[in-house]
C-alpha cells in the first residue's frame, strides 16, 4: 500500500523549514510521525541528510526542540531526519516501564508476542522510511546517521549492518553492548526471546567484529553521565575497534551528563564531522 504523507506542522527556521509529518506505516502497522529539517536549497544539487535516532522515552520531537542542531545544519546545507522511537497507538503493545514498549523500540525487529505484531523498527528505518523520504523529498542518497543512548545503539548498529548505506556514523552516550547491560538484556529478552544468538544481530560490539565495511565513527560520552557505568560503557566498543582496526574516535567529555544539554553542546561537532564525509 502506498503511504501518503500528512503535514502536521511547519516552521520557518534559519532560512529553511522544520516540518513534522504523519504517515501510515505498513511495516509497523500503525500511524507514525517523523520530523525533518530542510535547509534553504543551495543550487540544484539535492542536499545530503543526517538521521538522528533518539533515546528511551523520546519521540521525533526531543531532538528537534532541544538539541539546537538546525543552525549548523542550515549553514552546512544538511537535511536532518528525526524518526520516532517505536510504533505507537492504543492497539500497539506497551509496558508501564519507561524502558520497554512504546518509546523503547530498540530499533530491532521483534520476534516474540505480543511485540512482534508491530515492533519492526529495523525494517522501518532500513527500508520503509528511507523509501518514503526518497519518494517525497529532494534529498541526496549521501546520508549519515547519529543518535543518543538507545538511539546511539540504533545509529551504530544500523550503520554497521547496512554496509555502505551511510558515509559516517556518530553517537552521544550510546548503548554499545546491549547484550551485556540491563537495558539491553531486558529489551532483548522481551522482544527477541532467550536465545542470545539472535541478540548479536543488534549488538554493536558483536557486529563490529563481524562486518567488512569500515566507516568513520565518532562517539561523545560525558563522564558525569548517570548511566555510564551500568548501561553504556563505550570503552567496550573502543576495545573492539582497536582490535579490528575500525576508525572509531571516542571522546570523554569531563562533567557532562546524559541530557540534551550535553547533546546541544557537541551537536555542532557531530554535524561538522558528518559534513566532512558527506560533502566530498
Ligand atoms: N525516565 C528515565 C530516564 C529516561 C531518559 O533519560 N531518557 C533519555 C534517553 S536514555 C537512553 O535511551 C532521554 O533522552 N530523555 C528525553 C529527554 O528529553 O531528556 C528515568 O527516570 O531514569
Amino acid at each position: 500500500m502506498a503511504s501518503t504523507l500528512e503535514l502536521l506542522e511547519e516552521h520557518r527556521m534559519f532560512g529553511g523549514w522544520q516540518q513534522r509529518w504523519r504517515h501510515q506505516s505498513a511495516v509497523l502497522n500503525c500511524p507514525m510521525t517523523f520530523s525533518i529539517f530542510l535547509p534553504r536549497p543551495q543550487g540544484d544539487t539535492p542536499p545530503p541528510a543526517v538521521w538522528f535516532l533518539a533515546g528511551l522515552t523520546c519521540t521525533d520531537e526531543n531532538f528537534s526542540t532541544k538539541a539546537g542542531a538546525q543552525r549548523v545544519a542550515a549553514e552546512l546545507g544538511l537535511v536532518l531526519i528525526m524518526p520516532d522511537t517505536s510504533p505507537r497507538g492504543e492497539a500497539v503493545a506497551n509496558d508501564e516501564a519507561y524502558d520497554l514498549g512504546q518509546g523503547a523500540g530498540f530499533y530491532l525487529n521483534a520476534t516474540q508476542a505480543p511485540w512482534s505484531a508491530h515492533y519492526r523498527m529495523f525494517d522501518y528505518l532500513s527500508q520503509e522510511l528511507p523509501a518514503l523520504i526518497a519518494g517525497n523529498f529532494n534529498i541526496s542518497d549521501r546520508q549519515s546517521i547519529m543518535g543518543h543512548s538507545m538511539g546511539g545503539h540504533g545509529a551504530l548498529m544500523l550503520a554497521l549492518r547496512l554496509g555502505n548505506r551511510f558515509a559516517s556514523a556518530s553517537a552521544f552516550a550510546p548503548i554499545v553492548n546491549p547484550c551485556e547491560v540491563p537495558w539491553g538484556q531486558k529489551a532483548f529478552s522481551a522482544y527477541l526471546g532467550e536465545d542470545r544468538a539472535a541478540w548479536r544481530d543488534y549488538d554493536s560490539c558483536a557486529l563490529m567484529r563481524e562486518v567488512q565495511s569500515r566507516l568513520p565513527m565518532l562517539i561523545d560520552q560525558g563522564d558525569s553521565d548517570q548511566f555510564l557505568a551500568d548501561q553504556l560503557q563505550p570503552e567496550r566498543l573502543d576495545v573492539v575497534a582497536k582490535e579490528v582496526g575500525f576508525p572509531l574516535t571516542l571522546r570523554v567529555q569531563p562533567g557532562y551528563d546524559h541530557s540534551y544539554y550535553f547533546i546541544a553542546t557537541f551537536v555542532e561537532d557531530h554535524l561538522r564531522f558528518h559534513a566532512q564525509h558527506l560533502l566530498v
